[in-house]
């Protein structure tokens, strides 16, 4: 599939489908907190996830030293982008002749690192117009923008064909729209055997029900955090069958009590670190397979 040959793909898009999405679309629009964009400037791959992994103290150095601060902003990228690389890991074997499709893709970090991992096209979704034509000028700086694409589009309603994606995932994105209507709109566009990845916060059914930390989460970004049984349940009803699910939380602690301490906190860092320690929130990814 090309933009050129497919007309229904462009950036020009279609109102959000609901007065919740306007919402979202509006807050992504206006969204430019320094906690992103100085870690994007980093090296040109803006995230709006989270990072995983041990911080390399020996990297940072004396706190007491004036590029401390640099170094920090420097840390908590390298943390992110390890992060998608993982979510990258479990795509399977994809090739530069491959369609990948990025369901909620912020500002385009993620599908610039898998483009430049498997030569393959790259399609982003996201409901905000400012985010998708940042997107697509950092493909055009970077002259990859016939292979990497963002578009103005519901993720539960893309104009890709049926069983025409090697793999589609949802990094942190998962928390803004129903499962059971995702899971079947990433299953009509894989192909069978195609894979499907996420990497998202959930609740944990072990805890009961959401947390006061969840709860607080959710409100600061107008999202609804799903639990981890309900991820499993909607997958299974739309033949997307786990192959590996793994537990995050302990590799994503220390990126926070990073954070926590830099003056890029936004207020959020406690939610985050408490609802992880106490248990009522995991950090996970979930690959699955289209059968
Ligand atoms: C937290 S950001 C994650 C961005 C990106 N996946 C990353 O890792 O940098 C959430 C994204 O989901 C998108 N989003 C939320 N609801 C959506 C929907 N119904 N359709 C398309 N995108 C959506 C937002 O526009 C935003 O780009
Ligand atoms: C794991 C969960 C529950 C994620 C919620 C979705 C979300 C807003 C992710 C990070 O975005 P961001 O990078 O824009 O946020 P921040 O400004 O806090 O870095
Ligand atoms: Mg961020």
């Amino acid at each position: 599939m090309t933009t050129e040959t497919t007309p229904a793909l462009s950036t020009t898009i279609p109102a959000p489908a609901t007065p919740y999405q306007e919402d979202i679309a509006r807050y992504w629009n206006n969204e430019a907190r320094p906690v992103n964009l100085r870690l994007g400037d980093v090296d040109g791959l803006y995230h709006h996830h989270y990072g995983i992994g041990a911080v390399d103290h020996a990297a940072l150095g004396d706190p007491e030293h004036r590029e401390y601060e640099k170094k920090l902003i420097a840390e908590l990228h390298r943390l992110e982008s390890a992060q998608a690389e993982l979510l990258l890991d479990h795509l399977g074997a994809i090739t530069s002749d491959d369609t990948l499709v990025d369901a909620g893709c912020g500002r385009g970090g993620s599908m610039v690192m898998a483009h430049r991992r498997f030569g393959c096209r790259v399609q982003g979704v996201t409901l905000s117009k400012t985010q998708a034509e940042f997107g697509n000028g950092r493909a055009r700086d970077l002259r990859i923008q016939d292979h990497v694409r963002s578009h103005v589009c519901n993720m539960l309603d893309t104009p890709f064909e049926k069983g025409s994606v090697a793999a589609s995932w949802n990094n942190e994105s998962t928390m803004y729209v129903d499962l059971h209507d995702l899971f079947a709109e990433h299953s009509r566009i894989l192909e069978v055997g195609g894979r499907y990845v996420t990497i998202t916060g959930c609740w944990n059914p072990r805890y009961g029900q959401p947390s006061k930390w969840v709860s607080q989460i959710n409100a600061h970004f107008e999202c609804n955090i799903h639990s981890r049984r309900e991820y499993l349940r909607a997958m299974a009803d739309n033949r997307l069958v786990p192959q590996t699910i793994i537990d995050l939380t302990p590799d994503t602690l220390p990126y926070w009590e990073l954070r926590a301490t830099s003056s890029l906190v936004t207020g959020i860092e406690e939610a985050f670190i408490e609802s992880y320690r106490d248990g009522s929130f995991q950090y996970v990814l979930i690959a699955a397979d289209r059968v």
